[in-house]
């Protein structure tokens, strides 16, 4: 069967061959060499895609699970999710957002560079966008996916997305994902501001002695697997990531790692524990308040405003613990300020210092078929 991905070797660079779909570098690093003078080029953020209304969110679902086995109990279940919100998902408006706050980032550094935004499940899709920049005679696309870690559904499958459009517009622009993201500086900044001012809300004989948990999106076990070069990267860079977050705002103070929003049928394992398992762990351990931030997430996605705001909410009042929830990146001027920073240190040819590329063949996951309908 035709695969929708194309692999590039170690070294090999998109600009060899202009079929190639994403530079990929193979796990060494990128070519020395800085962008080509006079190469129009543009950065995409690349994202998940969300309903605006009622009407999208069954054809949402379908796109975003199409051939993925997940249960329609899940799916109506999930649906309801979104119709909680009007059937709007906050993901639209927080990557209009970032893209209007990278952009004007970008022009106060006088970088001149058009932003796009693009996604895998919805409108805008990646498809028209790569349409219009090819339009808007764009060479090079630098590419900034919404989700920081690796694994298949946060790293390789915007590879796909990418080799997909440029499939359906025969061509167009030739690209290079920047890479995921979790350890830069920027990201870690964000997210320990964001649990600071979390613990600051939390009334004061909770302050020191409240317990610490970073929570990210649930994946299948055998996904998690074959995450990054090497195998659980996804888990790696979190646990990485959720220290790094803590240590900022107080060095040394434990924290814990669990999942969320778990999905696809029963019978296959994902990884656990789920946030309200341990929120009910941590209560019989005689913890009495808790700060959740969800580390796995770039913003607020609708998994966060509801699995976490209104279902491990409802699981702590339950349990009478103390709970507050911290924000995400979003906008914060020290994110915005990474992306800048990871895009001119490629368009600079400079060796990475942030963030982390897989090498071309990683996070592949064997799918099921899909089934007949
Ligand atoms: C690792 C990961 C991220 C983080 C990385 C990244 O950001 O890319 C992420 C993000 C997101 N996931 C999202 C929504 C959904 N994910 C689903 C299903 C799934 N997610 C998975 C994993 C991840 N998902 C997996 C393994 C599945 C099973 C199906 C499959 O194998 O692919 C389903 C189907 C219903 C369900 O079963 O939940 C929905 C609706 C939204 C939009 C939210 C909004 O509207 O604000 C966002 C940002
Ligand atoms: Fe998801």
């Amino acid at each position: 069967m035709p695969r929708a991905t194309v692999d590039l070797h170690p070294g090999q660079r998109p600009d060899e061959d202009p079929s190639l779909a994403v530079r990929n570098n193979g796990g060494t690093p990128p070519a020395a060499s800085p962008a080509p003078a006079g190469r129009r080029e543009a950065l995409l953020v690349l994202s998940f895609g969300g309903p605006r209304g009622s009407d999208d969110v069954m054809p949402f679902l379908e796109n975003v699970t199409r051939g993925r086995g997940v249960p329609p109990e899940r799916l109506l279940d999930v649906a309801e999710h979104y119709h909680h919100f009007g059937g709007v998902s906050p993901i639209n408006e927080q990557n209009e957002a970032l893209v209007a706050a990278v952009a004007a980032d970008l022009a106060a550094h006088g970088v001149d560079l058009p932003v796009y935004w693009g996604n895998r499940n919805w409108d805008p899709y990646v498809e028209d966008v790569w349409q219009q920049m090819t339009d808007d005679g764009i060479e090079h696309v630098y590419v900034l996916a919404t989700s920081a870690y690796a694994s298949y559904s946060g790293c390789r499958q915007y590879h796909e997305d990418v080799a997909r459009a440029r499939i359906a517009t025969g061509g167009g622009p030739t690209a290079e994902k920047l890479p995921h993201y979790s350890d830069a500086p920027g990201f870690v900044r964000a997210n320990a501001d964001a649990l600071a001012a979390a613990l600051a809300q939390l009334p004061e004989e909770h302050r020191a002695t409240a317990r610490l948990v970073a929570t990210a999106h649930s994946i299948p076990v055998s996904m998690a697997a074959v995450a990054g070069p090497d195998g659980h990267a996804y888990e790696a860079e979190l646990q990485a990531a959720a220290r790094a977050v803590v240590d900022a705002v107080e060095p040394g103070r434990p924290v814990d790692l669990v999942w969320q929003s778990r999905s696809g049928p029963p019978s296959v394992p994902w990884l656990e524990p789920d946030v309200n398992d341990h929120l009910r762990a941590l209560h019989e351990n005689g913890e009495t308040a808790v700060v959740l931030f969800p580390v796995g997430f770039v913003s607020d996605h609708l998994e966060v405003v509801w699995d976490l705001d209104h279902e491990a909410e409802e699981t702590a009042g339950e349990l009478g613990l103390v709970f507050v929830r911290a924000g995400t990146a979003g906008t914060h001027p020290a994110f915005v300020a990474m992306v800048r920073e990871l895009l001119e240190e490629r368009r600079a040819g400079a060796e990475p210092r942030l963030g982390t590329n897989c090498p071309a063949a990683c996070c592949f996951v064997q799918r099921p078929a899909a089934r007949p309908a």
